[in-house]
C-alpha cells in the first residue's frame, strides 16, 4: 500500500546540497519509537525539525521482549512486523504534520530507519535489527536507508555505537573548540569523546566511542519485577536507598570493564547483575543498580585521551536525578543534560540516524576505527528506493 502522503518524494536521493532527513530509532529500552527531522548535508547540521514519539502498546512490548536474543524464527518475524507497523504509524504522523506545517517547504528527502536491535554479538553471530526498510520506502514513496550496522560488523567492527559521527557534527554545530563527551543513558550506556579541534569526524583522534555498560535496562527490569513499575521514575525508589559496595565491586570486576575500547554490548549482556542485588531491599537494590550504571561510566571515562570540558547527557537516564547526582560525584568534570546546550536529549538518537542516512547516501563513512574498532572507515547501510534498491 502506498499512503497518501503529500510530503513524500519518489525520486532518488539528491547527491548534493542540504537534505531534509527523517530519522527513527527504537531503542533497547523497548519503550517506543522516536522520529526526528534534521537538515544536513551529511557533514554539517543546518537545522533541526519536527519530532514525535510513538509508544509500544504493552502487548507489542511483550512480544518484542520475547524476541530479544533470538536471531531467527517466528518470534523474530512477529517482532519485525510490530516494528515496521509502529514505524509506519509514526512516519505517517510526522510526514503529514511536516507537510501541513509549510506548503512551500522542501519534502523529506530520505528516511533513516534504524529498526529494533533484537540480538547483538558482533564477534559471534553478528548483529540483528528487525523491521522492513524496503516496505517503508514503498509505503511512503520515499527512499529509506537502513541496516546501518551489518557492514561495519562484516569488516571487523563492533557495529555500535554509530551515533558518534553525528555527535561530531553536533560539536561543530555547537561551535565547541575543546574536547567534550556525549553520554547516552538508554537501556545501555554509550560514551563518545569528541575532539572538535579536528576537521572531520573520520580524522584519527577526532572520536573515541564505546558502550560504557548497562544503564537503565537492569533498573527497569528490577523495578518491573519487584514493584510493577516501568521505571524508577525520577529516581524515587533509589533515593534514600543505600548502595551495597560489595555488589558494586563484584560488578566492576567484570572483564568487560578491563577491555580497551571500542567495545559494545547487547541489552541483556549484564542481565544476571540483578542477582548481585537479589538479597537487598527494593530501595537498596535500585540504588545499587543505579550506582553500577554511574560507576561503569566513571570507569569508561578513564579512556578519554584528555579530560573533556563537559559531559553532555542524553537519553532517558538524564531524567533520573539520583543517577545524575551519582555521575556528578564520580566524574572529574562538569556533567549536564544536553538541553543545557539547546539540543533535545530525547531525540538525539533519531536525529543521529537522519544524519547518518544522508552520510550513507553520500558515500561518507558512518564508523571508523575509533568508534567501532572497524579496520578502516566504513559507510554501511542499505538504500531502498520506492520500486527497488538504489
Ligand atoms: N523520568 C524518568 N525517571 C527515571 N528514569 C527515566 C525517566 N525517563 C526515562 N527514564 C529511563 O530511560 C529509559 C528510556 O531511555 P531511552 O529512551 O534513552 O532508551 P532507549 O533509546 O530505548 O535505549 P538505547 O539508547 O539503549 O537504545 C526508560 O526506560 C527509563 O529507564
Ligand atoms: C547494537 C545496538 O543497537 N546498540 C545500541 C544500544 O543502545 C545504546 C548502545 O547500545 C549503542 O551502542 C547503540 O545505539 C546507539 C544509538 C548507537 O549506535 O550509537
Amino acid at each position: 500500500m502506498t499512503r497518501s502522503n503529500p510530503s513524500a518524494r519518489s525520486s532518488a536521493i539528491p547527491k548534493t546540497g542540504v537534505l531534509r532527513a527523517l530519522g527513527t530509532m527504537s531503542g533497547t529500552s523497548l519503550d517506543g519509537v522516536d522520529a526526528a527531522i534534521v537538515e544536513t548535508d551529511g557533514v554539517a547540521i543546518h537545522g533541526f525539525g519536527a519530532s514525535a514519539y510513538r509508544a509500544y502498546e504493552p502487548v507489542e512490548r511483550a512480544q518484542l521482549a520475547a524476541a530479544l536474543g533470538h536471531w531467527q524464527g517466528p518470534q523474530v518475524e512477529a517482532a519485525g512486523e510490530i516494528v515496521t507497523r509502529a514505524h509506519a504509524d509514526l512516519l505517517a504522523q510526522v510526514l503529514a504534520e511536516d507537510a501541513e506545517a509549510g506548503a512551500d517547504r522542501r519534502a523529506v528527502d530520505v528516511i533513516g530507519f534504524h529498526g529494533q536491535t533484537l540480538a547483538h554479538a558482533p564477534r559471534v553471530q553478528g548483529t540483528l535489527q528487525v523491521g522492513d526498510g524496503a516496505a517503508l520506502a514503498a509505503e511512503f514513496n520515499t527512499p529509506v536507508v537502513w541496516d546501518f550496522r551489518s557492514d561495519d560488523v562484516r569488516l571487523g567492527g563492533e557495529g555500535a555505537p554509530l551515533a558518534p559521527f553525528f555527535h561530531f557534527a553536533c560539536a561543530k554545530y555547537l561551535k565547541r573548540d575543546k574536547p567534550l563527551c556525549f553520554l547516552n543513558l538508554g537501556g545501555v550506556g554509550n560514551l563518545t569523546y569528541v575532539d572538535p579541534r579536528l576537521e572531520a569526524a573520520e580524522d584519527p583522534g577526532a572520536l573515541l566511542a564505546f558502550d560504557t555498560g548497562p544503564a537503565n535496562a537492569p533498573i527497569n527490569d528490577l523495578v518491573q519485577a519487584r514493584c510493577g513499575q516501568m521505571m524508577d521514575e525520577g529516581g524515587a525508589i533509589a533515593r534514600g536507598g543505600v548502595v551495597e559496595t560489595g555488589a558494586l565491586e563484584l560488578f566492576l570486576a567484570e572483564s568487560y570493564f578491563a577491555r580497551m575500547p571500542p567495545k559494545s554490548l547487547d541489552r541483556n549482556d549484564f542481565a544476571e547483575m540483578i542477582t548481585l542485588v537479589s538479597e537487598l531491599t527494593d530501595r537498596d537494590a535500585t540504588a545499587t543498580l543505579t550506582a553500577m550504571c554511574a560507576a561503569a561510566v566513571a570507569q569508561g571515562m578513564e579512556h578519554c585521551p584528555e579530560p573533556p570540558e563537559v559531559v553532555l547527557v542524553t537519553g532517558g537516564g538524564r531524567h533520573n536525578p539520583v543517577l545524575m547526582e551519582m555521575l556528578r560525584v564520580s566524574l572529574d568534570c562538569p556533567v549536564a543534560p544536553i538541553e543545557s546546550v539547546g539540543l533535545d536529549g530525547d531525540m538525539l538518537e533519531a536525529q543521529a540516524f537522519a544524519h547518518l542516512a544522508v552520510r550513507v547516501a553520500r558515500g561518507l563513512p558512518t564508523s571508523c576505527p575509533g568508534t567501532t574498532g572497524v579496520r578502516a572507515c566504513v559507510g554501511g547501510g542499505v538504500v531502498s528506493v520506492p520500486g527497488g534498491e538504489d
